[in-house]
């Protein structure tokens, strides 16, 4: 068997879809297939052929991360399936490799993935990054809340007039949150609002389509918060919350006491929330705000750790040599050094919101460079991406015996440096 690895022509794109539901067991309706086509269509996409047969496909969106202090270009991949005929015999570790040259080649010095099964990528150097609970609020009884709301009005606005209204306020939570994508006007319209309901959203019985969109704050100016939601049912029924962002805590209290108080519900679903979401700590009953559940999020890569490295914020100085390992892209393999060596500059990046732009490793204060001096700590290039964004304290993988500490108080620095304001948090999947 001979297998040809190249990139998959647009000719072949319904090829690609066969192969994708045929791998995931899927048969979708056209409106569903339209979508995918779509997204695969706008996707970096790599194939394995065997003679004229598409066995492999892994694709890639080109989307951009929010990180500490900045952003950086992230290949997103998706689609990943080999035909049943062809599992187990290297496809897909082929294809991963050929993706690492596509990163490079186009500068993306990250990659990110949600797993079918955890078991897979962790060998191709992927590692959770993000974690997000579900919450749910018993609303049967008014939302008993220890800051008072935001006062101001709230408006439900058409969802077709959403991505310029909330935009604004969307793009500023990424300075805060590290692991968010940056959104167009079609992500928006799209992947965010459904407004063409060609996305699978709605579960259950929740209406499929365009969320309720709710805005706090005087007309004519920038809204203070917003959620997404859905209601249904007759005198038991659900809110399911898509999305709610707020500038403050009032506002978000404003946000959820509205969101508790629809008539004829008595269940507030969240689906997605960062694990220090204040609305955890400003519940007056924690009884009536309770966790469901406590997911991984989106595993992260990181491809080019000099660029990773030098483009993030960070909260202290530190100076430590790493022995990274890395089998999949050795380029990133070796003793380095890493220095920030001005923290109070580092930091200040972040608290400005200074989100705009590629990597932009100048704003970091970080140099990440060869040395030959014995190292601090070793660790593997997976576990420095679970601690890149801040959501996966260091000490924790070396206690776990993932890494190891040479020089007592290294991983201590480190960690320091690497903290985060806020946890990690990406919320929404494509
Ligand atoms: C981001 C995404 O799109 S996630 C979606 C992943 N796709 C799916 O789950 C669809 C159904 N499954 C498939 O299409 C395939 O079985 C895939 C893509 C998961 C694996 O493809 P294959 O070509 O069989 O993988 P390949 O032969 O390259 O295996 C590489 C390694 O991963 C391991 N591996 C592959 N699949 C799995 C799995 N499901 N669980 C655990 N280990 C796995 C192999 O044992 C092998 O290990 P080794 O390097 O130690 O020998």
């Amino acid at each position: 068997m001979t297998l040809d690895i190249r990139d998959v022509p647009e000719a072949d794109l319904d090829r690609a879809l066969d192969l994708s539901y045929l791998a995931f067991h899927l048969s979708p309706g056209e409106k569903r297939r339209n979508r995918h086509r779509e997204l695969l269509r706008r996707c970096t996409r790599i194939g394995v052929y065997d003679g004229g047969q598409l066995a492999g496909l892994a694709a890639a969106h080109l989307l951009t991360l929010s990180l500490p202090g900045g952003q950086l270009p992230c290949a997103a991949v998706d689609f990943v399936s080999v035909a049943p005929t062809h599992r187990r015999r290297g496809v897909l570790s082929s294809m991963m490799a050929e993706l690492w040259r596509r990163c490079a080649a186009d500068g993306q010095p990250l990659s990110c993935l949600w797993p079918s099964e955890s078991a897979i990528y962790g060998r191709y150097g992927y590692a959770p990054a993000t974690e997000t609970y579900r919450i749910e609020i018993d609303s049967a009884r008014p939302l008993a809340l220890r800051v008072a709301p935001d006062e101001r009005p709230l408006r439900l606005i058409d969802p077709a007039d959403a991505p310029a209204v909330l935009g604004p306020l969307f793009d500023a939570t990424l300075a805060d949150r590290a692991g968010r994508f940056t959104r167009d006007e079609a992500w928006w319209r799209q992947e965010v609002l459904n407004l063409d309901g060609a996305r699978e959203s709605g579960s259950g019985s929740q209406p499929p389509g365009p969320p309720r969109v709710v805005v706090l704050g005087e007309p004519g100016e920038p809204p203070a918060g917003y959620a997404l939601y859905r209601a249904d049912g007759n005198g038991a029924g659900t809110v399911t919350v898509d999305e709610l962002e707020a500038e403050s805590a009032p506002a978000a209290a404003a946000l959820w006491a509205y969101l508790a108080s629809i008539d004829l519900t008595t269940t507030v679903r969240v689906q997605a929330r960062p694990a220090d979401d204040p609305l955890l700590y400003i519940a007056a009953d924690r009884d009536q705000v309770r966790v469901t559940r406590q997911e991984i999020d989106l595993w992260v890569r990181l491809v080019d750790v000099h660029a990773a490295l030098t483009a993030r914020s960070w909260a202290a100085p530190v100076d430590v040599v790493l022995d990274l390992r890395d089998t999949s892209v050795p380029a990133n393999a070796g003793r380095f050094r890493l220095t920030v060596g001005d923290g109070e500059r580092a930091g200040a990046g972040a608290a400005s919101g200074a989100t705009s732009g590629a990597a932009s490793g100048a704003a970091s204060g970080a140099t990440w460079k060869p040395t030959d001096d014995a190292a601090d700590i070793s660790l593997d290039v997976r576990e420095l991406g679970a601690c890149y964004l801040g959501g996966t304290r260091l000490r924790h993988l070396v206690r776990a015996g993932l890494a190891t500490e040479h020089t007592p108080g290294a991983v201590r620095r480190l960690e320091a440096a690497l903290e985060t304001e806020w946890l990690p948090f990406t919320g929404e999947n494509y």
